[in-house]
């Protein structure tokens, strides 16, 4: 579905990225981790468009990313970045602001009820984010990006903020989403989560994508990459991937 091929990327005047390539899986979950400042929000931001890279290119669907104009890239792929304005609005005028590349955000009424009630953010909708807690925010910009249904989720720690049981929650729904088709990548700082969750792990270590597969194939880099150890444990007859 998306490819980065030779990706180099960054800030003016420091190079983050060096040379990753990495396909993203059609149909999947796809988790990005890595230690931080490891060049995670870099890679997902390079992907969504708002960060040019220096040298190499990504792919979407098979062309380039800058051959698409925006509208139709915003179709096709949504990005949740991790540093979110916080616009003066409601959740409910946030959600339908996911609708702007379909070009009916008046008219999308059901579709932007849905999307707020899939994201638990129902009860919210007459609220101004500004006032929000951290979480409540998180699930007003999930409703915004199911709002824009699109087939690509570019993920940027939705689980940030979130309790235990609202993690969980917002995985499932993640699940649920990629169930219905959509392909993910997220960047997720929790790795029991990652691994419980995701079908691919992408491990990046100081601007490198140093290991992918699936969860049992990366778990013993991702926890030599953290400095922790991992085990294989059998919880209520399902087994699962511990870091301590
Ligand atoms: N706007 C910026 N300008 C310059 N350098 C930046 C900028 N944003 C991030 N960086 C630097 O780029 C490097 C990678 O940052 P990035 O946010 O991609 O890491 P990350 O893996 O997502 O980290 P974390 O796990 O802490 O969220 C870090 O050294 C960071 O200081």
């Amino acid at each position: 579905m998306m490819e980065f091929r030779h990706i180099t990327s960054g800030y003016p005047g420091r190079t983050v990225l060096s040379d990753v390539s990495l396909t993203v899986p059609r149909g999947k979950i796809t988790a990005l981790i890595g230690p931080n400042g490891c060049g995670k929000s870099t890679l997902l931001n390079t992907a969504g468009g708002l960060i040019k890279p220096s040298a190499g290119e990504i792919l979407l669907d098979g062309r380039p990313l800058p051959s698409y104009k925006r509208r139709e890239l915003a179709r096709l792929m949504a990005l949740l970045p991790q540093s979110r304005e916080l616009p003066r609005l409601t959740v409910e005028r946030l959600a339908a602001f996911g609708r702007y590349p379909h070009g009916d955000m008046q008219s999308a009424k059901g579709q932007i009820e849905e999307s707020l009630r899939r994201a638990g953010a129902w009860e919210l909708r007459h609220r101004e984010l500004r006032e929000l807690s951290g979480g409540e925010r998180q699930r007003a910009y999930i409703a915004m990006a199911l709002c824009q249904d699109s087939e690509l989720l570019l993920l940027d720690e939705p689980t940030t903020y979130l309790d235990i049981g609202q993690k969980n929650q917002v995985m499932e729904l993640v699940r649920d989403l990629n169930v219905q088709g959509r392909t993910i990548l997220a960047v997720l700082h929790d790795l029991p989560l990652a691994f419980m969750y995701s079908d691919y792990v992408a491990l990046m270590e100081s601007g490198k994508l140093t290991a992918f597969g699936t969860p049992d194939e990366v778990r013993e880099s991702a926890a030599k990459a953290f400095g922790v150890k991992q085990a294989l444990v059998t919880l209520e007859g399902r087994e699962q991937i511990i870091f301590y």
